[in-house]
């Protein structure tokens, strides 16, 4: 049988905590970590190599882009991050570059695999490596808002004092500044969430500023979308059919159309298999639209 491989490109905060959670928790039999900084990926992957003894016999070396080759997987954590006080469309300019060299190499390598990005801004470089690469959108992949939509969960069950797991709720649109939160859908065993408007306004600021918050703290964030991305990677390599708020091409979803954004899809072996359209109250929709519009606008902007 052919044995499961993921690449990871660019083995920083992100992409090295992901590499360790994808191992923890036996996600693949082959791991390559890529990086442009070698010394980083080698240092990473003797790293996680010497806790070979106590994990589940994966093989994890640090590789090149000729191991994109037979790749499942290939998940982009490279480029800049945020520093405090910058927003992710801050980024865009430098991720670009990085990107597209990025993208060019893979392709020398594979058209197969599944592109998984969760560089920032997230959608943009999504849909950029989806419109050069000229793959099918379902392979390429953004993480979008499933990390948002883990905190806002995270929120509504502390506030309520119920696991997050047993509450359902949802963040769409931009995974950033722009992004809504799905108030008219969210429910606990179907029942309406019994919040005041207060509390409502407060967990969704938080969600909304959850890495601004983090990055002022401690430079980074990159344990939760770690779990994130492991979430997307088990649900392609176990043909799961999972229900995930990833970024993906919208075309006439809710009057949106040529642009990557966080909605839920449906996840399995062949990466997206189709969308759910959600049945959003009028100032959600005004703000969904206002969220596409805003990442059109930035899109306009780029050159081909
Ligand atoms: N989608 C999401 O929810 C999240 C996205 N991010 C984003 O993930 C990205 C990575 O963040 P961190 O890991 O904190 O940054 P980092 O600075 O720790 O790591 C970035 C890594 O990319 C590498 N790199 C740069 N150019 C490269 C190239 N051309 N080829 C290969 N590797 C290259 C660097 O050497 C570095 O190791 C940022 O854009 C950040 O905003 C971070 C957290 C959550
Ligand atoms: C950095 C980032 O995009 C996040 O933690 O949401």
């Amino acid at each position: 049988m052919k044995k499961s491989r993921i690449v990871i490109i660019g083995t920083g905060a992100v992409g090295s905590t992901t590499a360790y959670t994808l191992l923890l928790r036996n996600r693949m039999d082959e791991l390559v970590l890529i990086d442009a900084n070698a010394d980083k990926a080698a240092g990473d992957a003797l790293d996680m190599n010497h806790g070979m003894p106590y994990l589940g016999g994966a093989k994890v070396w640090a590789g090149t882009y000729e191991d994109c080759a037979s790749a499942d997987i290939i998940i982009i954590t490279a480029g800049a991050a945020q520093k405090p006080g910058e927003s992710r469309i801050d980024l865009l300019k430098r991720n670009i570059a990085i990107f597209d060299s990025i993208i060019d190499q893979v392709l020398l390598h594979t058209r197969d695999a599944i592109l998984l990005i969760a560089s920032n801004p997230v959608d943009i470089m999504s849909y950029r490596s989806w419109k050069k690469s000229g793959l099918p959108a379902n392979r390429v992949i953004g993480s979008g808002t499933l990390l948002d939509s883990a905190r806002f969960r995270y929120l509504i069950g502390q506030k309520l004092h119920i696991d997050p797991r047993s509450v359902h709720a949802h963040i769409i649109g931009e995974h950033g500044d722009s992004e809504l939160p799905v108030w008219s859908l969210a429910n606990v065993a179907g029942t309406e969430l019994q919040l005041s408007a207060e509390d409502k306004n407060e967990i969704f600021v938080n969600t909304r500023d959850a890495a601004y918050q983090i990055i002022q703290a401690k430079g980074a964030t990159y344990y939760a979308i770690a779990l994130a991305l492991d979430r997307i990677c088990t649900a392609i390599l176990d043909d799961e059919g999972a229900v995930l708020n990833v970024s993906t091409l919208l075309q006439n979803y809710r009057g949106v159309s040529d642009t990557y954004l966080g909605i839920p899809c449906i996840i399995d072996r062949n990466g997206i298999r189709s969308t759910l359209e959600l049945d959003l109250t009028d100032q959600e929709q005004d703000l969904f639209t206002q969220s596409a519009d805003k990442l059109k606008n930035i899109l306009e902007t780029l050159d081909n």
